[in-house]
C-alpha cells in the first residue's frame, strides 16, 4: 500500500479531516523560507489533535540546529526532514529519524545524491530546483526512479488528485507527498482535494 503524506499543515482541522481520510503523515513546515510556516504552538496543538499511528514530521531548510531541537523538545514529531544543504552529519546529530529531501529539478543528478544520505531513514523526492523551497507544485520526471531502492523512495512535486495515480502506476514509491496540490491557499488545505487525492491513490493500489 502506498503511504500517504501531506505536508504543510498549518491548522488543526486540516489536519483531523486528514487523520480521517487515511493520510498516513502530515508535515509541519517550521523554516521561515515557506508561505506554510507554522508556529511551536500552533504545531503543537497540530500534533495533539492527532489519532495514535498518523506520523508527524517536522520540516526545515538551512535553518539552525536551535530550531530543530526547540521543535523537537516542544512539539515532539516523529520524524524530521530537510530540506536544504544539510549534510548526513549535520541531519544525524539530533539523534532522530530523518527524511533527506533531494531536488530534482536538474533529474537524475538530484538522484544521485541518495548516496551522501547513510543516516537517512528515507528519502523524499521533490520536483524543485536545487536551492529553491519545497511546495513548489513542480514534478519530476518518475521514471527516474531506480529499480532497486536501498531506502524508502517519497516521490513528491505537483502531486494532485489527476496526476497521483499515473506517478504511483510508474515510480511505485514507499510514498507520495503532496502539498499545494490540495490545497486553496498555501498551508489552507481543500477537502475535497484532499479526499479525492487519497481516492486516487487507494484506487491504483487496489488495480
Ligand atoms: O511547503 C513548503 O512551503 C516548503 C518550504 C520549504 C521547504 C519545504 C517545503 N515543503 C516540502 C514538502 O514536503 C512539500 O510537500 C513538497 O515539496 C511537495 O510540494 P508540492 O509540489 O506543493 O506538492
Amino acid at each position: 500500500m502506498t503511504r500517504i503524506k501531506c505536508c504543510g499543515m498549518t491548522r488543526v482541522d486540516d489536519a483531523v479531516l486528514a487523520a480521517r481520510l487515511g493520510v498516513d503523515a502530515i508535515g509541519l513546515v517550521f523554516t521561515a523560507r515557506s508561505r506554510r510556516q507554522v508556529g511551536l504552538a500552533q504545531a503543537r496543538d497540530i500534533v495533539e489533535s492527532l489519532p495514535p499511528f498518523v506520523a508527524t514530521v517536522a520540516l526545515f531548510m538551512d535553518d539552525e540546529a536551535s530550531l530543530v531541537e526547540r521543535v523537537l523538545e516542544q512539539v515532539r514529531p516523529s520524524l524530521l526532514q530537510f530540506h536544504g544543504e544539510e549534510t548526513d552529519p549535520w541531519c544525524a546529530q539530533f539523534g532522530h529519524p530523518f527524511l533527506k529531501a533531494l531536488a530534482m529539478g536538474e533529474g537524475a543528478a538530484g538522484l544521485s545524491r541518495r548516496h551522501d544520505y547513510p543516516h537517512a531513514v528515507g528519502l523524499l523526492l521533490d520536483g524543485h530546483a536545487r536551492g529553491e523551497a519545497g511546495g513548489s507544485g513542480k514534478a519530476f520526471d518518475w521514471s527516474l526512479l531506480p529499480p532497486v531502492r536501498e531506502k524508502p523512495l517519497i516521490v513528491a512535486g505537483g502531486l494532485g488528485p489527476g496526476n497521483v495515480a499515473e506517478a504511483v502506476r510508474m515510480a511505485r514509491p514507499w510514498a507520495v507527498d503532496v502539498a499545494s496540490g490540495v490545497e486553496s491557499a498555501p498551508g489552507i488545505k481543500d477537502p475535497a482535494r484532499l479526499e479525492a487525492f487519497v481516492r486516487a491513490v487507494r484506487a491504483v493500489d487496489a488495480e
